[in-house]
């Protein structure tokens, strides 16, 4: 049996661990590239999601440039061009990287294929072989939910892992779910003229946001989509190039049509295809594997990060879990701790979105004592030469110390915008401080954010 000092499954955030492991460990990677070398965030997430958005931005733009006394043509949708930009990018850099650790020296050996434990540091690969090792790093990640919907498989759908690639745009396409993938692939798909449904299960999108943030998304989702709410999927069919969605509702039952169905109601960890029973190594009820907080599993040795253990689904945390891992295989009489303490994310729709910390609705649950500040986009000089009439941001923080509970900005540039309130939370910083203890400049779209903290009542301790 051919053993090993280190392996990692997954090459997405798991590759970081390989790079940063000890040089004179032998180790391997194994990656059964089910979406592409590289995983996820690389292949059919993050980047190559974010970049059609930034195209659907460019259509969007082209198509409010009337407000601005510009009569701009209806742009013309070149889809094959727009998805050969992307995947001429993605595709290139994938193969690269699957090229780069194919030829990974004496000290790295690839697998390619599906792998599974068969006892508790050991692992069957493809073609049979069954290899060891003295630490294991499981950086399986996830793939999307497939609802038990009856005639879904039959009536074929999309998820995010073939949303991308389609040869041709559909005229309509119905969305499954009204969350985060939801949000930006409707935004994609009719910003280049497609028209959209959202089936959403509650009375909104993106419920978990903040409740001021969801409901202005809702109500422009409602202007610009097919927005149907409290609604369940009870069947799905395909007639030649139709596909219906039957829905029951407050109203009824209905149908919609469309030529194509996006399934995104949630991504469940890769952790039940491991067949983990057999290494001993725990998980919780939602199949996720359980970690603690140097991301060390129940089993001495083993340890994961990313989607399959991760309650956040995001590739920043996987990322610094990957680096908490590498450096505690490294360095194991100073291991450090992830720092889940102020996760931020950002929703790449339109109008975007960012949030980091508490929502107004969590600390009123939490019972967490709160102050708001509050400022629109269209307060600002930037906002009135962007015309933004709906977007805000909104700080909570406490009265009595000023430091900053949560933070959640609906509008343009929202992830970029919303980072030094991240800094300011990670730090310990007090709204006043950072609101007065540095230039803003002026006029940027950045006043938004120092207005917002200008708008926090004086703290009373
Ligand atoms: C459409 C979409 C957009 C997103 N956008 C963003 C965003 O804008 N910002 C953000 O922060 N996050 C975003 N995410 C989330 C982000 O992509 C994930 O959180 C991140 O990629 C998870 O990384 P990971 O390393 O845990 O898993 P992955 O990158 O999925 O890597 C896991 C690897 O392990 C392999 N594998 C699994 N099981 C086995 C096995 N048994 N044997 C061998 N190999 C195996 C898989 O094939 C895969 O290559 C998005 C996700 C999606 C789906
Ligand atoms: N910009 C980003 O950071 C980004 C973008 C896309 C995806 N992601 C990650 O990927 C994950 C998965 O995205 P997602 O949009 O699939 O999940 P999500 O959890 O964001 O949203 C799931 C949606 O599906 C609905 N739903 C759940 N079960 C359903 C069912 N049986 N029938 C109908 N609707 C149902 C939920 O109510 C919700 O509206 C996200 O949690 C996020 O972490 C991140």
């Amino acid at each position: 049996m051919r053993h090993f000092d280190l392996i990692v499954i997954g090459s997405g955030s798991g590759d970081a661990v390989i790079s940063g492991r000890p040089r004179d460990w032998k180790a391997a990677l194994v990656d059964d590239a089910a979406v592409g070398f590289g995983g996820t965030c690389l292949n059919v997430g993050c980047i190559p999601s974010k970049m059609f958005v930034y195209t659907a931005d460019l259509a969007e733009a082209a198509g409010e440039a009337g407000a601005f006394g510009l009569d701009l043509p209806t742009p013309a949708v070149r889809w094959q061009d727009i998805r050969k930009r992307v995947f001429d990018r993605i595709d290139r850099h994938s193969a690269d990287g699957l090229r780069h650790r194919r030829s990974g020296g004496p000290d790295l050996t690839l697998f390619e294929g599906r792998a599974r434990f068969t006892g508790p540091k050991t692992l069957l690969v493809a073609g049979g072989e069954t290899i060891s090792a003295d630490r294991f790093v499981i950086a399986a990640g996830s793939r999307p939910i497939v609802p038990e919907v009856p005639g879904l498989p039959d009536a074929g759908f999309l998820t995010n892992e073939t949303v991308m690639r389609v040869d041709q745009l559909p005229e309509r396409l119905i969305i499954l779910g009204a969350g985060a993938i939801a949000a930006e692939f409707a935004h994609v798909f009719s910003a280049l003229g497609v028209r959209i449904t959202v089936i959403a299960r509650s009375g909104g999108m993106l419920t978990r946001e903040d409740g001021d943030v969801s409901r202005l998304f809702t109500d422009i989702a409602r202007r610009k989509w097919d927005l149907r709410e409290r609604r369940e999927a009870t069947r799905v069919e395909r007639d030649g190039a139709v596909v219906r969605v039957h829905l029951t509702g407050p109203g009824g039952d209905e149908v919609v049509e469309g030529d194509e169905l996006l399934v995104a109601v949630g991504r469940r960890s890769n952790a039940d295809r491991l067949d983990l029973p057999a290494a001993g190594v725990a998980v919780h009820s939602d199949g996720r594997i359980a970690v603690d907080s140097r991301q060390r599993t129940n089993v001495p040795g083993i340890f994961a990060l990313g989607d399959v253990s991760s309650r956040y689904q995001l590739k920043h945390v996987a990322n610094h879990e990957a680096r908490v891992v590498a450096h505690n295989l490294k360095h194991p009489d100073q291991p450090i701790e992830a720092d889940h303490r102020f996760v931020p994310h950002a929703v790449f729709t339109s109008p975007q979105i960012a949030s980091v910390g508490l929502t107004e609705q969590e600390a009123r649950t939490d019972g967490v004592p709160y102050v708001v500040g509050k400022r629109d986009y269209a307060g600002i000089a930037y906002g009135w030469a962007m015309n933004d009439p709906e977007g805000f941001a909104k700080i909570l923080a406490d009265p009595q110390t000023g430091r900053l509970l949560g933070a959640h900005i609906i509008g343009p540039q929202a992830s970029a915008l919303i980072q030094p309130l991240i800094q300011a939370m990670s730090l310990g910083q007090d709204a006043a401080t950072v609101a007065r203890g540095q230039y803003w400049i002026h006029p940027a779209m950045s006043e938004l954010v120092e207005n917002a903290l200008l708008d926090i009542p004086p703290r009373t301790g």
